[in-house]
């Protein structure tokens, strides 16, 4: 029997309010710590639950059987949610809506232009020698970085550093001069970092916020408008040189092999126009950077904490690449037991609050109510991720889970928890190289130095992605 939507069960409506109040001062919960509610909702109303926040329902899903109904339902165009505070940009000021926020054709149009690009195999591995020397220089800055303790101070940022330097190669083929001791204000490196953090932070704090931003220009819409500017600007230099090499070095026959880009194989495409091209080499660079450093800190903490663990893949790093030298797309293909570490940490510490989100194209059936087409699906997959439900030890770092030759002894994980990276024609564009820069970071870490850890443990904190509560107080000791 499919029951109707008002039968559904969830925490108290009020009026105007909704269930917000319960994430405010007057709330159990925060918005930081949505992860904890999300784990008292599920014991409270079991696989399936509605909130409304402001005119907006969310269902909320936990089973892995109604998360794959809702992708196997999605049409071509799937919908999710644009970020609010770009949807409040583009009514001030006309602020472009970017491959992440638009829906329908226009989303369609942007997206097939760089699939291709992106999404093949062998996409990222293009990029390798100039990822392999930023995950050198990274180590070697790390090297120089430590203080008395063996711990580099402000880690989480310097960690920013780096995914924004390996996804600099890609967009610009350039390298920015981040991972410097010696940052100049008025450099474009610095102004880079600068316009990025002030544009996501611009990003994480309306997204749960009152959206006073979408009525007026407050303080905190102007802050992340500065951010994307910054960030434009400077991309914009970048893009310029790239493109006078291009007309020096190229005499009008196809871009020289040491001059592809991004930006280059996007224009030679011919699918987009140079505007558009240079609007989306500016948005995956931005969406690259706190993503991968969340990822990857997570991915340095646990394995710190777990020393034995970290062993077995120093022995794997042994094994498949010696000792040292650039990492090639062969040795990558082998290294088996680090990409196990690097999903078994994505499971534990689920990059994205929550999960992937979608609004529904049609009316749907889910864990027996009958929800209606415009209704936001929420997919809790960072809970499920934890359920003894669907995993065997869910709160233990147990890579061997993910190898195929059986070495965990542990029941196969099932479908539809793990999608870190989304699921289905919508899933993010950008996978191939977040796995890559995690990749060659832990690899030339691992293969210079022992990580421990002192400190207390890590908890999770919700800003858009996942991010460590606390400093990271990683040691590193060389081998
Ligand atoms: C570990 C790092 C990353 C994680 C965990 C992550 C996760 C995600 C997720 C969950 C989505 C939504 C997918 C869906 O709705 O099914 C997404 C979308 C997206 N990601 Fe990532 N991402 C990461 C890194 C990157 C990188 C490196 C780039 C760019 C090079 C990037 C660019 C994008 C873009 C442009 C979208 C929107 C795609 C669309 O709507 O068509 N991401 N990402």
């Amino acid at each position: 029997m499919v029951n109707p939507f008002h039968l559904m069960p969830g925490p108290k409506v009020w009026p105007i309010f909704g269930c917000g109040l319960n994430y405010s001062k007057f709330g159990k919960y925060s918005f930081e710590r949505l992860h904890l509610a999300k784990i008292d909702y599920y014991k409270r109303y079991g696989n399936i639950y509605r909130e409304r926040l402001g005119p907006m329902w969310i269902v909320n899903l936990f089973s892995p059987d109604d998360m794959a109904k809702v992708f196997r339902a999605e049409g071509r165009y799937p919908n999710r949610p644009a970020l609010p505070i770009v949807t409040a940009g583009h009514k001030h000021d006309g602020i472009r809506l970017g491959l992440g926020s638009l829906g329908g054709k226009e989303w369609h149009k942007l997206r097939t232009s760089i699939t291709k690009i992106m999404m093949r195999p062998k996409a990222a591995t293009l990029y390798l020698p100039a990822q392999n020397k930023v995950a050198d220089d990274f180590v070697q800055f790390l090297k120089e970085s430590r203080n008395e303790k063996m711990q580099i101070p402000d880690f989480y940022n310097q960690i920013l550093k780096y995914t924004m330097e390996s996804i600099g190669t890609v967009c610009f083929n350039t390298r920015l001069g981040t991972l410097s001791h010696d940052l100049k204000a008025d450099s474009e490196a610095y102004k880079m970092v600068m316009g990025s953090a002030a544009m996501f932070d611009g990003v994480v704090r309306t997204t749960y916020a009152f959206p006073w931003y979408m009525l007026f220009r407050t303080k905190l819409y102007k802050q992340f408008k500065w951010g994307k500017e910054t960030c434009e600007k400077i991309a914009q230099i970048y893009i310029d040189k790239t493109l006078e090499r291009l007309k020096n070095t190229n005499d009008g026959n196809e871009a020289h092999e040491s001059e592809v880009t991004f930006l280059t194989t996007l224009l030679e495409s011919g699918k987009v126009s140079k505007e558009e091209a240079l609007d989306i080499t500016v948005d995956l660079f931005t969406a690259a950077i706190d993503s991968t450093a969340s990822a990857l800190s997570f991915a340095i903490y646990n394995l710190s904490k777990h020393p034995e663990k970290q062993e077995k893949l120093y022995q794997e790093i042994k094994d498949v690449v010696g000792d040292g030298g650039d990492v090639t797309a062969d040795q990558l293909d082998k290294m088996h037991y680090l990409k196990a570490c690097i999903k078994e940490s994505f499971r534990l510490n689920f990059p994205i609050e929550g999960g992937t989100r979608r609004i529904l194209e049609e009316s749907l059936e889910l864990g027996g109510y009958k929800v209606p087409k415009g209704t936001l699906i929420a997919m809790n997959a960072q809970t499920t991720c934890l359920m003894e439900e669907y995993f065997d030890k869910p709160f233990e770092y147990v890579p061997e889970r993910w190898m195929k030759d059986g070495s965990a002894e542990l029941n196969p994980p099932p479908a539809f928890t793990m999608m870190p990276f989304g699921y289905g024609p919508r899933m993010c564009v950008g996978r191939r190289f977040a796995e890559q820069e995690i990749y060659l970071a832990l690899m030339k870490m691992v293969g210079h130095f022992k990580l421990g850890y002192t400190g207390k443990g890590i908890g999770m904190l919700n800003r858009v992605f996942t991010m460590p509560d606390s400093p990271l107080t990683v040691t590193f000791t060389e081998r």
